[in-house]
C-alpha cells in the first residue's frame, strides 16, 4: 500500500487503472505560496516541479509514519522557458491556448516518494507537446465544450479527451500529461515489493 499525497482525480484515477494500492491524503500545501517562493529562488519548470511534488509528499509523511507516500506535480515551459500556470478563468484560458498555437512545449511531470521525512525516489519526466496551428474560431469552440471540465489541467487540455484535437506530436509517455510518470513508479514499487515483478 502507498499513500498518495493529492486531491487530483487524474492521479488517482491512474493508479487505480494500474491496480497499485493506495489511500488518497490531502497535502494541505498552499501551492500557490510555494510555488511564488521557490521561482523566487531561481528554479525552472523542471526543478519547481520536482520541489512541489516533494513538498507535498513530506507534508502527509509527517502523518503517516512508515509509510511510503507519493507526491507528484507538474509544470508546463514555453521554448524559451516562460512557465504557463493553470487558466484562472475562461479568457485565461483562451490566452494561454493562443500562446500554445502552433508551438511546441514541455511538460514536466514529477513524483517523489518520501518515508519518515525522507524522499527515498524521485522522476521527473519531460514530454515535448507540438501544439498544431488553432484558429481562433477552434479554440472557442474548443473551450465551449472543454472549459469545464479541462480548467483543472496545466495547459487546459485532457489528453485522452478533446486535447488531443490540439496536438500534431507528443513525444513522450501520455501517463507523464495525464498527472504522474507512471512506469518508472511501478519499476520502483516492484524493487520495494508493493507490486509483483
Ligand atoms: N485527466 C487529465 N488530467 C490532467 C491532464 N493534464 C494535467 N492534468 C491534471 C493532473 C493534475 O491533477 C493537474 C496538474 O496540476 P497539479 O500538478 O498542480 O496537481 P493538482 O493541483 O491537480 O493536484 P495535487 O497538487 O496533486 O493535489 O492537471 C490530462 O491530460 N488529463
Amino acid at each position: 500500500m502507498i499513500v498518495l499525497a493529492s486531491q487530483s482525480s487524474s492521479r488517482r484515477a491512474l493508479l487505480q487503472a494500474a491496480q497499485v494500492p493506495f489511500e488518497a491524503l490531502s497535502p494541505g500545501v498552499d501551492e500557490e505560496a510555494a510555488k511564488e517562493a521557490l521561482r523566487a529562488d531561481g528554479l525552472d519548470a523542471r526543478a519547481l516541479a520536482d520541489a512541489l511534488a516533494e513538498l507535498k509528499a513530506l507534508r502527509v509523511s509527517r502523518r503517516v509514519a512508515g509509510a511510503l507516500v507519493l507526491g507528484c506535480d507538474q509544470t508546463l515551459s514555453l521554448s524559451d522557458g516562460t512557465m504557463i500556470d493553470k487558466a484562472e478563468d475562461r479568457a485565461d484560458a483562451e490566452r494561454i491556448l493562443k500562446l500554445l498555437s502552433g508551438k511546441v512545449h514541455h511538460l514536466h511531470s514529477a513524483a517523489v516518494i518520501v518515508m519518515n521525512g525522507e524522499p527515498i525516489w524521485r522522476h521527473v519526466e519531460r514530454v515535448r507537446m507540438t501544439v498544431r496551428p488553432l484558429s481562433d474560431a477552434f479554440i472557442t469552440s474548443y473551450l465551449d465544450n472543454e472549459w469545464d471540465q479541462c480548467r483543472w489541467c496545466v495547459g487546459c487540455y485532457r489528453i485522452e479527451g478533446p486535447g488531443a484535437q490540439l496536438f500534431s506530436r507528443i513525444e513522450g509517455s501520455q501517463f507523464a500529461i495525464q498527472g504522474l510518470p507512471l512506469l518508472p513508479l511501478l519499476d520502483f514499487l516492484r524493487i520495494r515489493g508493493v507490486l509483483p515483478s
